[in-house]
C-alpha cells in the first residue's frame, strides 16, 4: 500500500495508544462501524504490536498501521506483526532506508521547511506534519504548499473537531490524525458504542470536506 493510499482511506486517522490488548479488536470495530477503517497503533505502550497483529489478522477491511515509530527496530517489529504502513513524529535517514529495504510505506513527521525537502528529496510526498498545531497549524501548511506543491499532510497533534475542517479545506492536506477520536475515558470505561457515535458525530461535521 502506498503512502498516498493511507493518507486517502479516511479523512480521520485516530492516533491510538492502547493500555490492554484486549480492546484491540473491540476498539477496531467500533471505529469501523462508525465509518474509519485506519488505524494509527502507537508503539508507545507494550500492548501497541500485539494490538497490531490481533487486528490485521482477523479484521482484513481495517487498515492498520504502527505509529510512534522512532528507529529501524521499532520499524521492522510493527512490519513483523502485521503493519500494513508506519507513521512517525519525525523523520530520519534510517527510517527512509528501512521503508525502501521493506517496501513498506513510510509516513514520516516534519515541522520545517527542511524537514519537508529532506523527505521530498527523498521521494516521500506524503508527510505528517507534527505536532501539528505547534508547528504552525493551518497558516504553516498553508505556506508549505509555495515552495512545495506536489507534497500533501496528515496534520497531527492538536487537531479535533472543532479546527479540523480548516486543515482539511487546504489542498495539501488530505487526512488529519488524532487521539481525541477515541477518548481515555471511553477506552477506560470500555464504552466502545460512545466511540462509534463520536465517529459518526465527527464523520457528518466534516462531510463535503470528503
Ligand atoms: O502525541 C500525540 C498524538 O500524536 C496525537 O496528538 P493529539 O493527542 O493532540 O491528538
Ligand atoms: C505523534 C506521532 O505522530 C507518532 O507518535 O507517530
Amino acid at each position: 500500500m502506498t503512502s498516498e493510499a493511507v493518507m486517502k482511506l479516511s479523512p480521520i486517522v485516530p492516533v491510538i495508544a492502547l493500555e490492554s490488548e484486549e480492546d484491540a479488536l473491540p476498539l477496531a470495530k467500533a471505529l469501523l462501524e462508525g465509518g474509519i477503517n485506519i488505524m494509527e497503533i502507537t508503539l508507545r505502550t507494550p500492548a501497541g504490536l500485539k494490538a497490531i497483529e490481533v487486528i490485521s489478522k482477523a479484521l482484513p477491511q481495517m487498515h492498520v498501521g504502527a505509529g510512534t515509530v522512532l528507529n529501524a527496530s521499532d520499524f521492522k517489529d510493527a512490519v513483523d506483526h502485521g503493519a500494513a504502513f508506519v507513521f512517525s513524529p519525525g523523520i530520519s535517514e534510517e527510517l527512509m532506508q528501512t521503508s525502501w529495504e521493506l517496501d513498506v510505506a513510510l509516513i514520516p513527521g516534519v515541522a520545517t521547511a527542511s524537514e519537508v525537502m529532506l523527505a521530498k528529496n527523498n521521494g516521500f510526498e506524503h508527510c505528517k506534519l507534527f505536532p501539528a498545531t505547534l508547528a504552525g497549524g493551518f497558516e504553516i501548511l498553508k505556506a508549505f504548499g509555495g515552495p512545495f506543491p506536489s507534497m500533501r499532510f496528515c496534520p497531527t497533534g492538536g487537531v479535533n473537531l472543532s479546527n479540523i475542517n480548516d486543515f482539511l479545506s487546504l489542498e495539501n492536506v488530505l487526512c488529519a490524525g488524532g487521539s481525541w477520536i477515541v477518548p481515555k475515558q471511553c477506552m477506560k470505561e470500555k464504552d466502545f458504542k460512545q466511540i462509534t457515535t463520536l465517529c459518526i458525530e465527527a464523520m457528518q461535521t466534516i462531510k463535503g470536506k470528503i
